[in-house]
């Protein structure tokens, strides 16, 4: 169906939008609560965001010290109340996790140690918040401290790199320590130890400051200008599990959420909350990002925490994206939407679309049990099935399982 002239100039509108809102609005859940009439918006929320425990999930009353940070600062908070069903013999087991989202501070040409300085400032009192409102389990954005530069391909920005005791850990040690919370910190690695290799990895920081351990990036994506695998390889630690004094946490980093064995692996070794931390623009993978995460909650019956970076980023030199298209020297939006998804198929609302932001869910980790218990998706799964057709199919000589039907044949003969 063709669109008349007055809907192609309000396409065009949107698509242009500078300042990455959805028409003036924060965010989704923003825009549909300002135009809908209460009941439709209490409808519409429970369609789109699910019930927790029969219920719409409930809004937490943060320190004023946090909401004074928050103003101040110009980032959005907000925070949410995951609930289980009582049990007999076990004690709830609460937790509370926060995801920050963020855009770099100053422009890419600025001197690198000034981008990695500025870009500590910022997320300084967005932590401090996150703290003082007791939050156990933090996680930041992938590859937060730096441009996500790796559209250009060019080689200098390698110089963002560092080894995972390097000055970002330190610096997120000190909070760790301060607060008492387990921080999770994708960086650009540089591995010293062998050839000074680059990965995409997440520190596991605990929280007495400890170095619990640490994953690298899975999956490395050639899509679009995510030209990553022009700097480091798909990662060598496995889906490792981090046992931490609130829960035990695993991280699929970005582009590993389309893969559906990540998410099951981290699940298979018994992950309570995966983190997804991300950088990805609106064109090429917004319409999947509310899906894959809730998804991955539901099938593995965890928690998923999702965070995306916002900005649209401008580099110095312009670059294509082999789609014939003209040179450009942005990324595209970052869209952030950071949000969390729990086993029970309800999620919170996202984060804002184009600010900096902290959002805070409490959880119930019994949640996690009592969905294997109702749904039964481990005892059901068939994993000997899955295994069987994976250890075929990787064999050089596999041949697909299809069944034709024989007058096919027949015709076209
Ligand atoms: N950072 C990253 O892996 N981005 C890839 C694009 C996407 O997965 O949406």
């Amino acid at each position: 169906m063709e669109r008349n002239q007055e809907e192609n100039n309000h396409v065009e509108e949107i698509s242009t939008s500078k300042d990455g809102s959805i028409c003036g609005y924060e965010s989704l859940h923003h825009l549909l609560s300002a135009n809908l009439k209460p009941h439709l918006f209490k409808e519409v929320s429970r369609l789109l965001l699910g019930f927790n425990c029969g219920r719409a999930l409930e809004y937490v009353t943060l320190p004023e010290y946090a909401k004074d940070l928050s103003s101040k600062h110009d980032f959005d908070l907000q925070a949410f109340c995951f609930d289980a069903d009582k049990e007999i013999l076990r004690e709830p087991r609460k937790v509370r996790v926060g995801l920050i989202q963020n855009s770099i501070a100053l422009p890419t040409t600025a001197p690198f140690s000034d981008q990695k300085r500025a870009i500590f400032q910022k997320l300084r009192p967005m932590i401090d918040a996150a703290g003082s409102s007791g939050v156990n389990i933090l996680c930041l954005q992938e590859a937060w401290m730096m441009p996500f530069a790796f559209c250009t391909r060019e080689k200098r920005w390698c110089e963002f790199a560092e080894p995972v005791d390097g000055e970002s850990t330190q610096l997120l040690q000190e909070y760790a320590r301060k607060y008492n919370m387990v921080i999770i910190s994708p960086i650009l690695e540089r591995d010293v130890n062998h050839g000074e290799t680059l990965w995409n990895t997440a520190i596991i920081i605990g929280n007495h400051g400890n170095i619990i351990g640490k994953h690298r990036k899975n999956h490395i994506p050639r899509v679009g200008d995510f030209n990553e695998s022009t700097y480091y390889m798909e990662g060598n630690t496995g889906h490792p599990v981090f046992e931490t004094a609130y829960g035990k946490i695993s991280v699929n980093i970005c582009y590993g959420r389309h893969h559906p064995l990540n998410w099951l692996a981290f699940g298979l070794n018994g992950a309570e909350i995966v983190f997804n931390p991300s950088a990805t623009v609106g064109e090429l993978s917004e319409p999947m990002w509310p899906i894959e995460a809730r998804n991955a909650a539901i099938a593995n019956s965890y928690f998923v925490g999702s965070i995306n970076r916002v900005g649209t980023e401008n580099f110095p030199n312009p670059f294509t994206s082999g789609d014939g298209k003209p040179q450009h020297a942005d990324f595209g939006h970052f869209y952030g939407s950071s949000h969390f998804s729990a086993p029970d198929a309800s999620c919170t609302p996202c984060l804002s679309r184009y600010k900096d932001g902290l959002l805070i869910s409490d959880m119930d980790l019994n949640l996690c049990r009592q969905l294997k218990d109702k749904w039964g998706f481990r005892m059901t799964a068939r994993y000997e099935l899955y295994a069987d057709l994976l250890a075929n199919y990787l064999k050089p000589d596999f041949e697909p399982q299809i069944v034709s039907d024989p007058l096919l044949r027949k015709k076209s003969s």
